[in-house]
């Protein structure tokens, strides 16, 4: 299967394909002519699909170098940004060279950026290895580490060459990066597509969803595709892809990097802001009912009760939807169809509520 992202000034494929990293060269040789090529993997990645990438790159030409992270949010850092720059360099990597993204959301979005800001930017192609970032984070162009005080603080807009999504890397993922993953696929349901809503309410477990891999990974990948095309620097429509990720972000950050994992604390979000909005008027009475049974079921957390809820409420003045003292919020105006509101930014207080 493959789709293209239409941008006013730009385009790219994504080619979603079981097996489709045994042909990972001949896809390359399609964008890139020969040169050298940085590969940015972490090192759990690395074990299981380093060899097929290694192979496959160098039986059509390309000059390798492999940047092996430790897995984990903990290596999105401008320390290790720093040190791959320093690899890249070495490496003696021209305008004219490329970097490959293998991994998960972590290694995308951190090769992502050092890919656009090392010599004011080189092509990079995202290889997604995780359901979230299959479902997700390949897609798009947004690229970040974080800093201590926030999450994604410092990051670009850059769009890559090219995505390839090989579903069969999901076969050695762990059960609870499935989950996770599961939660964003939910948010895209829950914003924007009531039919792959009640295609995932009609899904037994994590087992099932995996079978329907390839098609779930198309439509998450069509539905961000739409939004992106619509306002790809993130001023407007796009806000909605940051459902349940205002309080998210602050449960990651507060919690400590790598301890909650992104999609679970969005899971956590997204609970928190739609019984919040019920509450309070905003959305549907029955909606956080119908979410809560969702993620119950794909076994993703709502509770961060143990959180401070001032240390979420400074947490959050980093949002990156925050304009001086207002701040957009994503609610749901009805399964299917998010709404964008304009709050002062203490009113998020409401949203915090236990
Ligand atoms: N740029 C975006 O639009 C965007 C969107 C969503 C999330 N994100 C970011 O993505 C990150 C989360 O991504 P993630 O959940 O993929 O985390 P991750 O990259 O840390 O991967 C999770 C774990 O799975 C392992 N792994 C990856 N692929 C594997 C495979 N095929 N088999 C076995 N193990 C594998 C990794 O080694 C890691 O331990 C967060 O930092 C989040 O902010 C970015
Ligand atoms: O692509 C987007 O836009 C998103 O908001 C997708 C989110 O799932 C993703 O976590 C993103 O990295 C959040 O971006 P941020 O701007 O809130 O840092
Ligand atoms: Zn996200």
């Amino acid at each position: 299967m493959k789709m293209t992202v239409n941008l006013p000034t730009y385009q790219y494929d994504i080619f979603i394909q079981k097996g489709g990293l045994k042909e990972l060269g001949a896809w390359v040789q399609k964008l890139w002519s020969p040169r050298k090529i940085m590969i940015i993997t972490d090192q759990t990645v690395n074990e299981f699909y380093g060899n097929v990438v290694k192979t496959q790159l160098e039986n059509a030409g390309f000059m390798l170098e492999f940047y092996v992270i430790e897995p984990g949010e903990q290596s999105k850092s401008l320390t290790e940004a720093s040190k791959i720059y320093t690899a890249m360099s070495d490496f003696q990597m021209t305008r004219s060279d490329s970097v490959i993204a293998l991994g998960g959301g972590v290694v995308g979005d951190l090769a992502g950026f050092v890919s656009s800001t090392y010599m004011r930017g080189l092509s990079f192609v995202q290889i997604p290895t995780t359901l979230l970032a299959q479902v997700d984070s390949s897609v798009g162009g947004k690229t970040a580490v974080n800093s201590t005080t926030a999450k994604n603080l410092i990051g670009t807009f850059a769009q890559p060459a090219g995505v390839l999504i090989d579903p069969e890397t999901l076969e050695t993922l762990e059960i609870r990066r499935i989950r996770e993953g599961l939660a964003e696929v939910i948010k895209s349901a829950a914003i924007a597509d009531l039919t792959l809503w009640e295609e995932l309410e009609k899904y037994q477990d994590e087992a099932d969803i995996l079978e329907h891999a390839e098609s779930i990974i198309y439509q998450c990948v069509d539905i961000k595709r739409k939004v992106v095309e619509a306002d790809e620097l993130d001023n407007d429509e796009r806000l909605i892809l940051n459902f349940g990720h205002t309080i998210g972000h602050a449960i990651e950050q507060v919690a400590g990097f790598g301890v909650i994992t992104h999609g679970e604390a969005v899971a956590m979000g997204m609970y928190q802001m739609c019984t919040s909005a019920e509450r309070l008027g905003k959305t549907p009475h029955g909606t956080t009912e119908k979410l809560t049974t969702m993620t119950r079921k794909y076994h993703l957390p709502i509770e961060f009760s143990e959180l401070d809820r001032t240390d979420l409420f400074n947490a959050i003045l980093h949002d990156k939807k925050a304009r001086g003292h207002q701040l957009k919020v994503i609610l749901l105006e009805s399964l299917g169809k998010a709404k964008i509101e304009t709050i002062q930014i203490e009113k998020i207080k409401d949203f915090l509520a236990e």
